[in-house]
């Protein structure tokens, strides 16, 4: 998807291919570095290997479909962004992306925080050992129970996403004689140039309390009034997988003046604000996303100077990345099925999972990129279409490729750059069961979520 802002659904047979791919990549067996992890490459026998170990290897251990992280890119990229904002500033990783208990040990010792949305993120952060005080606790309609759990365990913040939240966490920390840390996220009326449904800063959607019309000053006015809340500061997010950052700058500088009417207006200089995640990745070759220290200097530039125009002194920033570090640092591997040519049309290409393990595509006409990975080639270019195994004629993993015109049943294709929102998405549907997601790193591959089975899914159907 990246740029494209196509509206979801289903779409006409479309007989070209569209975009990037309207000519064929000059050398099918080339890796490109900007969408696959930073240890894949390809062996002089033509086999991709990742962390050292050859794809054909992890197959034949973990089966397909699975997915392979590399553990020494997502711990690079965790510290390309710490070190980027430095000391001043928090990192916190939004785990929505992909969490599991061995990501939340990288995060804790590569010195990140975590952005938690739900009881079982929660519960996932604190089982593998993150302190409390270093998770924020989000969601636009947290439970009673969410809200109980995440103040009693001393969660370092809470982002309050509405006025009804604001009186329930007061109530929660004062039953429970605690003081919370809060944030109040405000939507700043930014069109982020993204899909719509991954846009969060325009008014009309769900999240947040509008900057516009005074809500969010209201909000303040409340928070400030509650002896259970210790208000900390203003949240903002405008949305995901977004490459441009006009809209980071205006909400900085929106977000800034709210700091200096509630100065104006309570004497109060807030001391936090949080400017959300929703770095883009590059999916194809055609993206072109913006490195940690590029977007650290650019925010800490405009939030500087709106400060000083303001006579502020500065906040403490933090920002909340998921797809940029997690995304580029997996691939999905899998295995080739049936093969399909429509004559004049195009090669359907079936592989052994689908929208079950990667909605995206059908969700937001997210682009991918496909390779033979189990042998290199040097036959023609052929026009494919991946598709996944499901009863669902929208089951497509992606869209338009190229793959070599010899491709056969029980070659081996991975799809890179899968990392965010491909497992934390995952579904049952048909009663697939979800793929593992394996670490793989210097040689060694662990499995840190295991496949599911068929006996998980009975377990569920309790008769
Ligand atoms: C509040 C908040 N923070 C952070 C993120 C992470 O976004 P991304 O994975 O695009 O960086 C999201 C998701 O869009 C979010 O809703
Ligand atoms: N799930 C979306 C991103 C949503 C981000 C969560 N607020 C995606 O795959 O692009």
């Amino acid at each position: 998807m990246s740029r494209s802002a196509h509206p979801a659904g289903p779409r006409h047979a479309d007989v070209l291919p569209e975009g990037h791919y309207a000519a064929p990549p000059t050398d099918l067996n080339a890796l490109d570095a900007k969408v696959w992890s930073r240890t894949a490459t390809r062996t002089a026998e033509g086999v991709v290997r990742m962390g050292g170990i050859e794809v054909t290897r992890l197959a034949e251990e973990f089966g397909t479909p699975a997915y392979f992280v590399d553990e020494a890119d997502f711990r690079a990229r965790c510290r390309a962004w710490r070190d980027a904002f430095g000391a001043d500033a928090d990192v916190f990783y939004a785990g929505k992306a992909f969490l599991s208990r061995a990501v939340v040990r990288w995060l804790h010792e590569e010195g990140l925080n975590l952005d938690v949305c739900s009881g079982g993120e929660l519960a996932t952060a604190l089982a593998a050992g993150m302190p409390a005080e270093r998770i924020a606790f989000h969601g636009n309609n947290k439970t009673e129970g969410e809200i109980e759990r995440a103040v009693e365990v001393g969660v370092g913040r809470i982002v309050l996403d509405s006025f009804q939240e604001i009186v329930r966490v007061a109530h929660v920390a004062e039953r429970l004689g605690k003081r919370q840390r809060v944030q109040i996220r405000v939507t700043v009326g930014v069109e982020a140039h993204t899909h719509e449904f991954i846009a969060t800063a325009h008014e009309d959607q769900k999240f947040g309390i509008a900057l516009a019309g005074g809500q969010a000053a209201e909000a303040v006015r409340r928070a400030l009034k509650l002896d259970g809340l210790e208000l900390i500061g203003i949240h903002s997010h405008i949305g995901s997988q977004i490459f441009d950052m006009a809209g980071f700058e205006v909400s900085a500088r929106r977000v800034v003046q709210l700091l200096a009417e509630v100065r104006d207006e309570h004497g109060v200089e807030l001391p936090e604000i949080d400017l959300g995640g929703g770095l883009g990745i590059a999916y194809t070759s055609d993206d072109d996303p913006r490195e940690p220290h590029e977007i650290a200097a650019a925010l800490n530039e405009i939030v500087g100077r709106e400060c000083a125009a303001a006579k502020l002194s500065t906040p403490r920033i933090s920002v909340e990345p998921g797809r940029a570090i997690v995304g580029p640092t997996a691939f999905t591997l899998y295995e080739v099925g049936t093969i399909k040519p429509l004559d004049g049309l195009r090669t359907y290409v079936s592989v052994d999972g689908g929208m079950s393990d990667n909605i995206r595509t059908a969700l937001y006409d997210a682009e991918y990129t496909v390779a033979l990975v189990s042998r290199s080639s040097d036959a023609e270019p052929m026009l494919v279409r991946v598709v996944g195994k499901h009863c669902e004629s929208g089951d497509i993993v992606v869209r338009d490729a190229f793959l070599p015109a010899d491709l056969a049943p029980g070659d081996l294709i991975a799809v890179p750059a899968t990392g965010a929102y491909c497992r934390s998405m995952a579904s049952n549907y048909n009663h697939a069961l979800r793929p593992p997601v394996v670490a793989v790193d210097d040689g060694a591959a662990r499995v840190i979520v295991r496949r599911e089975t068929e006996e998980d899914l009975l377990r569920l159907d309790v008769g």
